[in-house]
């Protein structure tokens, strides 16, 4: 594309003309490049939703890898542009980085409001298929499917070129959409997350709603369970986990059932203990320099 088309790319109009389907919703200069954040009527989850997306700038000249942020309970697309600070690192290393919301928005589900940890802000990244919840309840296809293409059809993606990372709920989102999909993303890394989800109370609760009773079907959204068969291309897994984290503590992360597994199938893992760091995004923001360096080797741009 012609520079003076990317100079165009960056202004509102003309974003607002080539994406007839994306509607601007607010666009700030950061670190040389834009915070931007939009929505649209997902076919996935029959709602509209909001995604934040960080444009370098280099994006300005050229394609830039993706890296896919998966947020936890609660967050919407802005917890992390607005408290994790890595629009300084992706704009050194030229990449960008793009924050769906956490789960379909006002869709009418009886309940859907009444907890923190189901229901709004609390999708867990499945396909529901429980009869109340899967007509919208779609977040694995939103984010693995949807979202990729709206990415790559209206933005200077590079699209074979695609990392994904996340916290709690978010790192369970992301270690399942790389373990279900070799090949798709370049790399996956992970802070505090739900490694083995049926096994503790949070995943149990979410799966009995979206997937029902059987725990077999359970498994086909479980990180623990999934890289015992993973068998894709060599994915080398970082985790940051704080030890001082309350999640941990009550049981809800599980990080040692998922290395255990990884050893099973040789999987390269890297479990980082952080002494006194807790579950927030004190936490993110300390190290997610680090794992945007560690996706940047895989995306074949070596810091
Ligand atoms: N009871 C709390 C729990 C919510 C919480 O701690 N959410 C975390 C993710 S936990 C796992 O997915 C989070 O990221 N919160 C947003 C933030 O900006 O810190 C509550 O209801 O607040």
């Amino acid at each position: 594309m012609p520079k003076e088309d990317y100079n165009q790319f960056t202004d509102n109009s003309f974003v607002s003309r080539i994406m007839s389907s994306l509607t601007p919703v607010s666009s700030n200069r950061c670190f040389g490049g834009y915070q931007k954040v939009y929505s649209h009527e997902s076919s996935e989850l029959k709602c509209k939703m909001n995604f934040s997306v960080y444009l370098p700038p280099q994006a300005e000249e050229k394609k830039v890898p993706v890296l896919y942020w998966l947020s936890g309970l609660t967050c919407t697309e802005q917890n992390f542009i607005q408290k994790a600070g890595a629009q300084r690192y992706a704009a050194e290393a030229g990449v960008m980085i793009v924050c769906p919301d956490t789960s379909p928005r006002g869709v009418n589900i009886e309940g859907e409001d009444d907890s923190y940890d189901f229901g709004s802000g609390a999708g867990f990244y499945v396909d529901a298929t429980e009869e109340k919840w899967k007509n919208h309840y779609k977040m694995y296809s939103y984010v693995t499917k949807e979202l990729p293409e709206i990415i790559n059809g209206n933005f200077p993606a590079l699209p074979h070129c695609q990392s994904i990372f996340g916290h709690s709920m978010g790192g369970h989102g992301a270690l399942i959409c790389a373990l279900k999909n070799p090949g798709k993303y370049c790399s996956v890394s992970a802070f505090s997350p739900i490694c083995n989800p049926m096994e503790c109370p949070w995943g149990q609760k979410a799966f009995t709603g979206y997937l029902g009773k059987d725990k077999e079907t359970w498994k086909e959204y479980d990180a623990t369970h999934l890289v015992k068969k993973y068998q894709g291309p060599p994915l080398t897994i970082l985790i940051d986990q704080g030890k001082d984290d309350n999640f941990l503590k009550e049981g809800q992360l599980l990080p040692d059932n998922f290395v255990a597994a990884c050893t099973e199938n040789k999987m390269p893992v890297i479990l980082r203990m952080q002494e006194t760091y807790d579950h927030s995004y004190y936490f993110i923001a300390t190290f997610v320099e680090d794992h945007i360096k560690h996706h940047l080797e895989y995306l074949g741009m070596k810091s």
